[in-house]
């Protein structure tokens, strides 16, 4: 059933998402943060900043006013997960009390600490709160845009929510699965962030793929023992939100996060690094807010303490290295 929708972010992601959703039949309207490029979108279908490859949709609209694209039956919500407070606030007067609310955001907010999740409990009015999905999973905005099949997971605490946002993203090249873990989903889409960067520091620091493998599967153990502390479910980290994404971004070249973490490796400054970037690479905030969350509910991070002193402490990664290498032995499972 063709669906009025709004994607509430013109990052990469929420701009292959709307041209998969208006290619799909669906009404989408694309909301950018910058007017100037909402004017340029108008006339060419192109979003030359942040998806420069694609021809979009001739059935996507585009517009710079965020009270009126949230009035859809289904908003869709992508800005960077530090923005999300003040993108969601914006909307919240004119969303509709039948909407399907999405976010396809990864991130903890740094000040409070919280998942996307809390954030839209804490803004939404009660009838709406029931009615979002979270949507995470291994997936690249360029390799969607260009039809590669893809599979992710919509996380919602109502199973017929999820399932109706299965059924509004599934296309015969994006397969959506449902998931009632919301919290582990989250968790998982957020911090994988954490770990591609020093994935990327393994590879800026010209290790092989003994490292890689052994970051990734340590990685995921930090990622699962803190998402059991939040109550997450262990078997999503073996899913689509978990390993899926974790893998995809520690080893695929289009990942933002593992790039920066490569040039930090190779001994450049975070902030010449981020100066030269357009787009967002999450997971240097995500970094400061998981080594927080993890310290404040007392759970042991050895990898994502690391990637703090790399990236907040100026720490040497070669160093950091050792340091990770040199911890106490213990069992696997501990
Ligand atoms: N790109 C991907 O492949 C991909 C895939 C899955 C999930 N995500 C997630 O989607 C979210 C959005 O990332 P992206 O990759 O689409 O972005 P991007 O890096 O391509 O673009 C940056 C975005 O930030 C917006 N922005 C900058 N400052 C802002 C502000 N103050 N308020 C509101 N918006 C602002 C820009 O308008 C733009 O939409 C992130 O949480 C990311 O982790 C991205
Ligand atoms: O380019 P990254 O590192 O932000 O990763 C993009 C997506 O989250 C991959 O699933």
């Amino acid at each position: 059933m063709v669906k009025q929708i709004s994607v509430i972010g013109a990052g990469s992601w929420g701009t292959s998402l709307a041209n998969l959703l208006a290619k799909k039949g669906h009404q989408v309207t694309l909301w950018a943060y910058e007017a100037d490029l909402v004017a340029r979108m108008q006339q060419t279908h192109i979003n030359d900043l942040y998806l420069p490859e694609i021809k979009l949709s001739n059935n996507l609209s585009f517009t710079n006013e965020i009270g009126l694209a949230a009035e859809k039956e289904v908003v869709l919500f992508v800005p960077p997960s530090q923005a999300m407070r003040v993108v969601l606030s914006s909307c919240v007067d004119h969303l509709s009390s039948e909407a399907l609310i999405i976010s396809a955001s990864k991130g903890i907010e740094n000040k409070t600490l919280c998942p996307m999740s809390d954030i839209f409990d804490e803004l939404l009015p009660d009838g709406l709160k029931n009615r979002t999905a979270y949507l995470s999973g291994p997936t690249f905005a360029k390799e969607v845009a260009l039809e590669q099949p893809s599979a992710v997971v919509a996380a919602a605490h109502d199973q017929s929510i999820a399932q109706l946002a299965q059924i509004v993203f599934n296309t015969d090249y994006f397969r959506v699965y449902t998931n009632d873990d919301v919290i582990g989903v989250e968790l998982g889409g957020a911090i994988k962030n954490v770990i591609a960067l020093a994935a990327g520091v393994c590879d800026g620091l010209n290790y092989g793929y003994n490292t890689r493998a052994a970051l990734i599967t340590r990685g995921l153990a930090e990622m699962k023992r803190l998402g059991l502390a939040m109550g997450a479910k262990a078997e999503t980290f073996a899913g689509l939100a978990g390993m899926g994404d974790l893998v995809l971004t520690c080893t695929g070249d289009l990942s933002r996060n593992r790039t920066v973490g490569v040039e930090l490796g190779k001994g450049r400054k975070l902030n010449e690094i981020l100066s030269e970037m357009t787009m967002i690479a999450e997971g240097v905030k995500t970094t400061l807010s998981t080594f927080e969350l993890a310290k404040k509910i007392k759970v042991e991070v050895p990898i994502v303490e690391q990637m703090y002193a790399i990236l907040y402490e100026e720490k040497d990664p070669r160093q950091a290295v050792v340091e990770l290498m040199q911890r106490e032995l213990k069992s696997e499972y501990v």
